[in-house]
């Protein structure tokens, strides 16, 4: 079921245009990623569908609401890249205050954020003692007090440890099972993209690719085998001469369709290698072969 529409958003700044045209379909319970380098327009992207800037031109649905309707904010949560909270408050009086925002809010679900995102422990401590790592679990909680059906976390992950990152996607990935949560992720982290069910590749404001992970690295990503052998033209007669990227004396790097041509092709030229090392295709192959240059 589609959730969220946007239909040729567009928005610039002055002469410059950072969002041209764009258009996507968010599908309810997804996890969704906007993949591109800085100043790609993923920033200027959220900022419209969170309805805190007006696109110059285009159109937002939220399941039949505008951003400019009162409803449609109470179905988002949103986590800034630069946190919104009051480092002078605690913890529970930022939640609290959030809280108060709206009519109903459910205190046994917030108690329990808290109790999951391991900040109960913290609740009295001022928001602006805390460590980065805490700061972020509240910030989410924060947004995520009135159970939004629809959250936007704007690179959740910069700065955070890899134990932090964990606990972050084993929460969220709870409330997408039980609460059907919808996620819209912008991210530098190529690698939380891996865990994204569809996938919007942006560059100068325009989306370049958008497909799941797994077509996009079909399309973009090859895996990369490279191999010592004892004789490089013995070798050469057992593949297909398209597959080659470098040949010197001893070694050969190879780019393969798939893995099971790969394993074939090892099984019948095992007697000449001598060592070998195998490369699955990620998204960082995706984003160099759609760009043509490293992420920025
Ligand atoms: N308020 C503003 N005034 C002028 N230009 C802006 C403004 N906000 C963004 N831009 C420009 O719009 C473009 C897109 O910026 P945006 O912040 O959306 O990119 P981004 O993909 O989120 O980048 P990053 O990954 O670095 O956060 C950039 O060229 C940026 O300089």
């Amino acid at each position: 079921m589609e959730l969220l529409t946007a239909t040729n958003l567009t928005q610039r700044y002055g002469s410059k245009i950072a969002v041209n045209h764009i258009n996507l379909s968010i599908h309810a319970g997804q996890l969704v990623a906007f993949l591109g380098p800085n100043g790609a327009g993923k920033s200027t992207t959220i900022k419209m569908l969170t309805g805190i800037t007006q696109p110059k031109s285009g159109s937002i649905s939220l399941s039949g609401l505008h951003p400019t309707d009162a409803k449609y904010r109470h179905q988002i949560g949103v986590v800034f890249q630069d946190s919104v909270l009051d480092s002078e408050l605690t913890v529970r009086q930022n939640l609290m205050w959030r809280a108060k925002m709206y009519k109903h809010v459910d205190q046994q679900f917030i108690a329990s954020l808290m109790q999951a995102f391991d900040i109960a422990a913290i609740a009295n401590q001022k928001y602006g003692s805390l460590s980065g790592g805490q700061r972020r679990r509240v910030d989410i909680t924060r947004a995520l007090v009135n159970k939004p059906n629809l959250l936007f976390l704007d690179e959740p992950s910069t700065g955070l440890d890899i134990q932090t990152r964990n606990k972050i996607w084993e929460v969220l990935n709870q409330l997408r099972k039980e609460q059907h949560l919808t996620i819209i992720l912008t991210t530098h982290y190529l690698e939380e993209t891996n865990f994204a069910d569809y996938v919007y590749v942006i560059d100068h404001g325009e989306i370049i690719a958008s497909d799941t992970v797994t077509n996009l690295k079909r399309e973009y990503a090859s895996d990369l085998l490279t191999i010592d052998v004892t004789d490089v033209d013995a070798v050469k007669q057992l593949l297909d001469a398209n597959w080659i990227v470098s040949v010197d004396a001893k070694q050969l790097q190879l780019k393969l369709p798939d893995v099971n041509t790969a394993i074939e092709f090892l099984a019948k030229a095992r007697p000449l290698i001598t060592a070998m090392e195998y490369k699955r295709g990620d998204m960082n192959d995706i984003f160099v072969a759609l760009t043509g240059k490293k992420i920025r």
